[in-house]
């Protein structure tokens, strides 16, 4: 039975679970158990702290699980990302007061508060920034510099809005760009976790992506295939009317409102957009 770990509390944790059960996964439904088997895909779920999630994938005692890549960096352990889930998407920084830093340099001989004191501390080991002290603390380190244990801080962002609360803005460049990620144990491979993979993609593209079709006449569906190029290549299919086909083609879901305006000045009609519900590519 495949064992794999899901955030249970926290910005992962109501994402996680829906794209698992997206995937055709079991999930629990109040939101208190501990553990739970999906016995229809031989696989049990355990619900526990993202923090703890590398912890536990990294030891082997699960197999993979879903946390945030700045948590897995974090947790220096022996865990790799198998792949990134697009969602929990945040930027770790680091801040100070307003007006008082403007580059990394300027952190040297400085207290900087974090809850991720080994990302911080490789990172400014990395840049030779030698005399700073990170001082570890458990969350709300925004509040640490006015109540004096801290002269900056590195900590997720995701809007800012907490920052510009706390009357602090951020500077030097950003440590990573963090998601939520599927982890692993380096160099494990068994068929139930590609099996997870598969399925965890299926639901990325059917989030990314929506069907379009559309009727164009036959000279110009080389133009149209352009704009609508497809994941592999747009399916034409022919018409009634023999001048005219019809053309279905995977689109970026972003794109859609520009893609139609575009086909619609080419001269294509019938645009029809569809959500994907599921797929395997
Ligand atoms: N606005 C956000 N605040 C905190 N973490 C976020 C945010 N957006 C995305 N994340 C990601 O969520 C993960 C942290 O989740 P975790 O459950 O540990 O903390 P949390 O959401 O702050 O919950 P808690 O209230 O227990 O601190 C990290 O990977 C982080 O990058
Ligand atoms: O850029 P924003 O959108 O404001 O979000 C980022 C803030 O959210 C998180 O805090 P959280 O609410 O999880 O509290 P914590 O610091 O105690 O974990 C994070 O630690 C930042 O403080
Ligand atoms: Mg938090």
């Amino acid at each position: 039975m495949l064992r794999v770990a899901v955030p249970n509390k926290g910005s992962l944790s109501e994402a996680a679970s829906s794209m698992l059960a997206e995937a055709g996964y079991r999930q629990r439904r109040e939101g208190r158990e501990l553990v739970m088997v999906d016995p229809d895909n031989d696989i049990e779920f355990f619900f526990l702290r993202p923090r703890d999630i590398a912890v536990y994938v990294g030891h082997g005692t699960l197999d993979v699980g879903i946390t945030g890549r700045d948590l897995l960096l974090d947790a220096e352990v022996e865990a790799e990302e198998l792949l990134a889930l697009g969602f929990a998407a945040s930027t770790f920084r680091f801040a100070g007061p307003v007006g008082t830093f403007s580059s990394l340099a300027d952190l040297e001989g400085k207290r900087i508060a974090t809850s991720y004191d080994g990302l911080v501390r490789r990172y400014l080991g990395e840049r030779g920034i030698a005399a700073a002290h990170v001082v570890r603390l458990d969350g709300a380190v925004e509040s640490s510099v006015r109540l004096g244990v801290a002269d900056a801080i590195a900590d997720v962002v995701e809007t800012g809005n907490t920052l510009k609360a706390a009357g602090m803005e951020v500077f030097g460049e950003p440590l990573l760009q963090s998601e939520a990620v599927l982890i692993g144990r380096p160099g494990r491979s068994l068929p139930a976790i590609d099996v997870l993979i598969r399925r965890l993609q299926g639901v990325l593209v059917a989030r990314q992506y929506v069907l379009m079709d559309y009727d164009i006449r036959k000279d110009l569906v080389e133009k149209a295939a352009a704009l609508t190029p497809g994941l592999e290549s747009p399916t034409v299919s022919p018409l009634r009317d023999s001048e005219w086909v019809a053309v279905r083609s995977m689109v970026p879901k972003r794109e859609t409102n520009r893609i139609m305006d575009e086909l619609y000045d080419l001269g294509a009609r019938a645009i029809l957009v569809s959500s994907i519900h599921a797929c395997r590519i």
